[in-house]
């Protein structure tokens, strides 16, 4: 459904994107990450055929986004990071004149809205004044605005920033949704906790590059080779920190009231011939785990924090 190849943006003499290269099929549900200033809404704002790129390509549905920006624009619908909302419109107003713009008929307007209001849960507030909708609100109403045309493919450019926890969750059950109505979704964030649980592919993005592309899963699997084992010893910890500190693929051997916290870079057969050493050692192993790598951990593994 996407296919970006060597792309690169600049302003001026700044490289904002740096010959990025990013596929995704459709029907993926697709959580672009990275930190702030990483080139995501640029990225997002070419796929919208909203800003040229410099050079490279980018395509949706097979089309070039800056030779077929019409064909592009009925695919997609695009939820801008910052959005503004005409205020002076009621809810049912506001997605009535968008869907007007897009040359949506009349009778089928009178249709389409109530869903899209069922579907974001704003048919209570039909009637109200956009301006006095809650934040998590108007993002909903901009979700609903960027699905009036019934697009293949939404572009999400932090749907979910700024909104409390239950806002939160309340917009990832209607992207839920809107997976299982078939949607291609690609969506952004800079806090990849928050998007793992609904994605099934991540990519992460930094200084303009793609750093990695990949399940969630297979991410975290990339930094096994950095793994911390918990061990917890029932007596002589000092004894077994220093031998511990001796063996192979030990970077690190840091210790706290739970135990000893083994920085390990080897594999599955090194931590189990650790783990018969120490015990032949006659070391009491009271407990022996590997700690699960945390989602931030990953995040900020991945990227250098430039
Ligand atoms: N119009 C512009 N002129 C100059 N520099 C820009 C412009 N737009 C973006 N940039 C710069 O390009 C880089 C990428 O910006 P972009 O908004 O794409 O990042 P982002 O990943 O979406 O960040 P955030 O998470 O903060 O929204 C940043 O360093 C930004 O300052």
């Amino acid at each position: 459904m996407i296919e970006i190849n060597n792309l690169t943006k600049k302003y001026g003499n700044f490289t904002a994107l740096n010959n990025l290269n990013l596929n995704i099929s459709t029907g993926t549900v697709f959580g672009f990450v990275g930190p702030n200033g990483a080139g995501k809404s640029t990225t997002m704002s070419i796929l919208a055929t909203l800003l040229s790129p410099t050079t490279g390509s980018a395509k949706v549905g097979g089309y070039e986004v800056t030779k077929h920006p019409k064909e592009v624009r009925k695919l997609i619908g695009y939820m801008p990071d910052f959005f503004g909302v005409y205020d002076h419109f009621k809810t049912v107003e506001y997605l009535d004149f968008y869907g007007a713009s897009y040359g949506i008929p009349r009778n089928e307007r009178l249709q389409v809205i109530p869903q899209l209001l069922e579907l974001v849960n704003l048919s209570d507030k039909k009637d109200f004044y956009v301006d006095s909708l809650s934040r998590g609100m108007k993002q909903r109403l901009c979700l609903a605005r960027s699905l009036i045309h019934d697009p293949e493919l939404l572009i999400l450019d932090e749907p979910a920033s700024g909104l409390d926890p239950r806002a939160r969750i309340e917009m990832r059950e209607i992207l839920k949704e809107l997976k299982t109505m078939g949607k291609t979704i690609m969506i952004s964030s800079h806090i990849l906790p928050e998007l793992a649980e609904m994605v099934d592919e991540i990519g992460v993005i930094e200084n303009g590059v793609l750093v990695s592309q990949g399940k969630v899963s297979d991410i975290q699997n990339q930094l096994s080779s950095n793994r911390i084992l918990n061990i917890r010893i029932l007596e002589n910890k000092e004894r077994a920190m220093e031998q511990l500190r001796d063996e192979k693929f030990v970077a690190k051997v840091e210790a706290d009231e739970k135990g000893l916290q083994v920085h390990f870079s080897g594999e599955d057969k090194d931590q189990f011939e650790l783990l018969s050493k120490l015990m032949a050692d006659g070391h009491k192993i009271v407990s022996y785990s590997e700690a699960e790598a945390d989602l931030e951990d990953v995040f900020l593994a991945i990227t250098k924090g430039a």
